[in-house]
């Protein structure tokens, strides 16, 4: 069963070493475990739903269950944990419905226009940025969970599209294409929650998008159900018939309307796949390398460089201490020492294409003085590549909040934005008197430049107020960072809400008023998500 309370399933306990609590406490402080909310507890903070009786309970198996209400109040954001966890959640739904189809979903509209019903589409409750979060809103509020339109339509090996109802996991995708001997090939960090509806609503990336491409490229038609109408978007393989409509359901993030179905490209499973490990030095040569192989045209599925403090972080988390040891003590007889960087790269295809791409990385690796050490880190990382999340939840039982924060950049800045916000990050924690621990990888690479993705553990204050205080300067000052640095307010989680205040500054007010203008066209209303992504 899904954790009501975190990440994950219950049943999976994510073990930290004693190693690695001491290095945290070493540089973060001695953290005290807070008094966590029972469910009963959670249950009693929901009030009475506006929509007892209403006519619209007929509709989508709608639900005012109070447990419903509770287990879709909120998503994943570090905010949302602080409402679960600590009780400051301020807003619950009226209803939750579970449409099946999007004839249900049309009605479902229709009756939301008549009576003057906030909506908010509810994919796998995995956004990290406030998507879900319910408006302070003198209407009542309806969450939309699309998790029943799970069927795949229509497969086409001929033209590798295939089309799928919008709630659909990342798993139950993978099965029905790996059954046919395709792949979607999107493995967001989130893949075992999130669905195809909410990758298309905020634009995210996988681990392999370097291979498969982001959702963006993706997703190359599908209908969306708007307060206005149905807006079909055809599968064409490119027109030159003016602006691309499907960018405007691309990071929509509920504003615009309903997705009901997607039809995305897909791929043959690859014969092979291969995740390499290599050390460099320092940060300026592992980059550089990075740059080289993103430049490179080599057909890899994916670059993972973790930058110092992240490779320490990681070695530290490790379970094979001992072997580590040896790892160390030999890549210190290389001259790669307190510096080091892990750069992880993966490539996929035919037994053939395997072999020459390998080939062709480790030549630019070695270049930069990159020193290999095989496959073994990489069979780990895909091992437990969905697993690091679940750290979460050991963490903040242990007293820390863990939080990620990303953008990308053109090249010429990646160095010094990685350092603006870790920067931003120490010292607006001293500013309060408290160590926060940072460290960054680049993980998303383009011939321009590359996503950075920095995590940031702190400690949590004794009140939920106290603790949501700490996480706002924290991640204000790196977000005003990332904007002086000209990087973009989200590489792949979206707007939401915690990222709304820095858009303007990206975008410019006309293109807001523009995205307004799009949003009153089929919302005249405004029933749509209120609030996120834009006022
Ligand atoms: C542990 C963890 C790891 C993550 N890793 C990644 C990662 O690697 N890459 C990445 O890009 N993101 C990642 N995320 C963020 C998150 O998973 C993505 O934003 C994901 O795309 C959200 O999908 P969802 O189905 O959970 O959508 P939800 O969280 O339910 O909704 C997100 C937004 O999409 C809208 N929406 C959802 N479904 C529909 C629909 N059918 N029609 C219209 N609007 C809809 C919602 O209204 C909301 O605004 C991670 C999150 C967590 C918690």
């Amino acid at each position: 069963m899904r954790r009501w309370n975190g990440w994950g399933e219950e049943s999976v306990f994510q073990k930290v070493n004693p190693i690695a609590f001491e290095y945290l406490q070493a540089h973060v402080g001695l953290a005290k475990t807070s008094h966590s909310l029972t469910f009963d507890e959670l249950i009693a903070l929901v009030p009475s739903s506006r929509l007892t009786q209403h006519e619209l309970l007929a509709c989508c198996d709608m639900t005012c269950d109070a447990k419903d209400r509770a287990l879709h109040a909120v998503g994943q954001s570090l905010p949302d944990w602080i409402g679960l966890r600590m009780g400051l959640i301020e807003r619950f739904p009226d209803a939750v419905a579970y449409p099946k189809s999007a004839q249900e979903i049309r009605t479902l509209l229709d009756l939301a226009s008549e009576h003057d019903i906030r909506l908010i589409p509810y994919g796998g409750g995995t956004s990290v940025v406030g998507h879900l979060t319910v408006p302070d809103s003198l209407q009542p509020v309806v969450t939309v969970d699309m998790r029943r339109m799970n069927q795949l339509l229509h497969f086409d090996p001929m033209e590798q599209l295939a089309t799928f109802e919008a709630g659909i996991s990342g798993p139950e995708i993978e099965d029905c294409l790996q059954a046919r001997g395709y792949t979607l090939g999107h493995y967001p960090q989130s893949f075992e929650y999130s669905t195809l509806g909410g990758w298309v609503a905020t634009r995210s990336a996988g681990q392999y998008s370097l291979g498969y491409g982001r959702m963006d490229s993706l997703f190359v038609g599908g209908r969306l159900e708007t307060p206005a109408g149905s807006f079909v978007l055809k599968p064409i393989p490119a027109s030159a018939a003016g602006p691309d409509l499907r960018q405007t359901v691309l990071g929509s993030e509920g504003r615009l309307g309903i997705i009901t179905e997607c039809t995305v490209k897909v791929s043959r499973l690859p014969k092979q796949e291969r995740v390499h490990a290599a050390f460099f030095k320092d940060a300026e040569t592992a980059l550089t390398a990075v740059r080289e192989l993103a430049q490179a045209d080599l057909h890899m599925t994916m670059i993972r460089l973790s930058l110092a403090a992240e490779t320490e972080t990681t070695l530290a988390l490790a379970s094979h201490q001992k072997v580590l040891s040896f790892v160390k003590l030999g890549l210190s007889l290389w001259g790669v020492k307190d510096q080091k960087c892990l750069l992880l790269y993966g490539v996929a295809g035919s037994t053939d294409a395997v072999s020459q791409g390998l080939l062709s990385a480790r030549r630019i690796i070695k270049q930069q003085g990159g020193i290999f050490v095989g496959q073994k880190f990489g069979e780990e990382w895909k091992k437990a590549r969905f697993q690091s999340p679940y750290l979460r939840n050991t963490l903040w039982e242990a007293g820390y909040a863990i939080d990620t924060l990303e953008t990308s950049v053109i090249w010429s800045k990646v160095k010094t934005t990685i350092a603006a916000i870790e920067d931003a990050l120490k010292n607006a924690a001293r500013l309060q008197q408290e160590q926060v621990h940072v460290f960054t990888h680049v993980s998303h690479v383009y011939a321009v430049g590359s996503s950075i993705y920095t995590t940031y553990v702190f400690r949590l204050a004794d009140t939920a107020d106290a603790t949501l205080a700490r996480w706002q300067t924290l991640k204000s000052a790196a977000s005003q960072a990332i904007v002086e640095q000209g990087g973009t307010i989200s590489h792949q989680h979206g707007v939401g809400l915690d990222h709304r205040p820095y858009l303007e500054v990206e975008k410019g007010e006309l293109w807001l008023q523009m995205l307004r203008a799009v949003a009153k066209t089929v919302d005249p209303k405004g029933l749509m998500n209120p609030g996120k992504l834009m006022e």
